[in-house]
């Protein structure tokens, strides 16, 4: 496979229909989900001429933690319905590419054994959080107990998006055997319908958090620039632009066409982006437009099912190998060169 769309072909082979629709789907008429991939495509860049430098510098430092490209994991739920091994192959993976994983609440491997599988291995958490705080602060101390390094707390999920795909299909749990080893308290293991999506949490549980972790906190899912401002108000130390790859609220834009304004109201917290993200030349786009970095979804699970621990680590080199040709070709040294005026909007 030479490419991520390669991957997702060969994934697609393989995975049970139910599965793949799962992974692949998004909420409503799936408008946003090919709004993300089809807005970095209209983007143009613009390359310099007769600079760059013999070698590239593509390594990123985010939140204190140290990256060799800008190209994160995002988080996925479920794993092990794409290989037997689950987010134990993915952190294999993420360790050898020297990348941090955003590690899914809904995981089908326990953080503690995800952390124990690689143990140089950067991980943030990513946290739902629930309505019931004694349950979501037990959470939060296992990740911090297990080396996490950031709280990524998803905002965009105050109820689950509409997936269609997983209506028809039925899809509404786990096989027997798979388990949200996140959820497990004691003896009873997690069910994925146990992860509360409430309406109900607000700024007011993010303050709370803040009082409960010294963990920097980074919001995922933030699509306007006042709430990029109340974030930054908030005492957060980050922002993903995000609308959860299509899955949430169907027809709300493109991420890569709000980055530019989450941005300008961030007060210089950093900023990361994802959704749609195939390519390097789409990364470019993104740091261009002023993302400290991106994240990936979907394509670490096709690498995951087409190929397990290789095919997440043959996913994650080609698009490094994809920004650094980017990168050479717009005749840049870094990924800090990049600025607005490479990008043609
Ligand atoms: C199968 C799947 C599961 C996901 N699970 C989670 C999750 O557990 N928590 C979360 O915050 N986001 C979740 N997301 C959203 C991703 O973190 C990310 O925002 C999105 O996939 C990025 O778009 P991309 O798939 O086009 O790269 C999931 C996305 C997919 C495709
Ligand atoms: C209840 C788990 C939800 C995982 C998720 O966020 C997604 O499928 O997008």
């Amino acid at each position: 496979m030479r490419t991520l769309r390669e991957y997702e072909a060969v994934a697609r082979e393989r995975l049970d229909p139910v599965h793949y629709d799962y992974f692949a789907g998004g909420a409503g008429d799936e408008v946003t989900l090919r709004a993300n991939e089809a807005s970095l495509a209209r983007l143009a860049l613009l390359p310099r001429i007769l600079r760059g430098g013999a070698r590239r510098e593509l390594g990123v430092t985010l939140l204190g933690t140290g990256a060799s490209m800008p190209v994160l994991v995002a988080p996925t739920a479920f794993h092990r319905l794409a290989a037997p091994d689950g987010e134990r192959a993915t952190v294999r993976a993420v360790a050898a590419a020297d990348t941090i994983m955003i590690v899914s609440m809904a995981a089908t491997v326990a953080v503690e054994d995800i952390a124990a599988e690689a143990p140089d291995a950067k991980l943030w958490f990513q946290l739902y959080v629930q309505p019931d705080l004694a349950f979501t602060e037990a959470i939060v101390r296992r990740a911090e107990a297990a080396g996490c390094r950031a709280l990524v707390v998803t905002v965009d999920s105050p109820a689950l998006g509409r997936r269609e795909r997983d209506g028809r299909n039925g899809f509404h749990d786990l096989p027997d055997g798979l388990y949200c080893e996140n959820l497990r308290i004691g003896d009873s293991p997690g069910h994925v319908r146990q992860i509360a999506m409430s309406p109900e949490i607000s700024w007011e549980h993010i303050a709370w958090l803040r009082d409960v972790t010294e963990l920097p906190i980074v919001l995922k899912g933030v699509l306007r620039a006042e709430d990029a401002r109340l974030a930054a108000g908030a005492g957060v130390a980050g922002l993903i632009v995000s609308n959860h790859g299509g899955r949430q609220l169907d027809t709300v834009p493109a991420t890569i066409d709000v980055l530019p304004e989450v941005v300008d109201a961030a007060g210089g917290l950093p900023v990361l982006m994802d959704g749609g993200i195939r390519r390097g030349t789409d990364v470019l786009k993104a740091l261009a437009l002023g993302a400290s970095a991106v994240a990936i979804g979907r394509p670490v699970v096709w690498g995951l099912a087409a190929e397990g621990e290789q095919g997440v680590k043959g996913v994650l080199e080609r698009i490094r190998d994809e920004v650094d040709d980017a990168l050479v070709q717009c005749g840049c040294a870094s990924v800090r060169d990049l600025d607005r005026t490479y990008v043609r909007c």
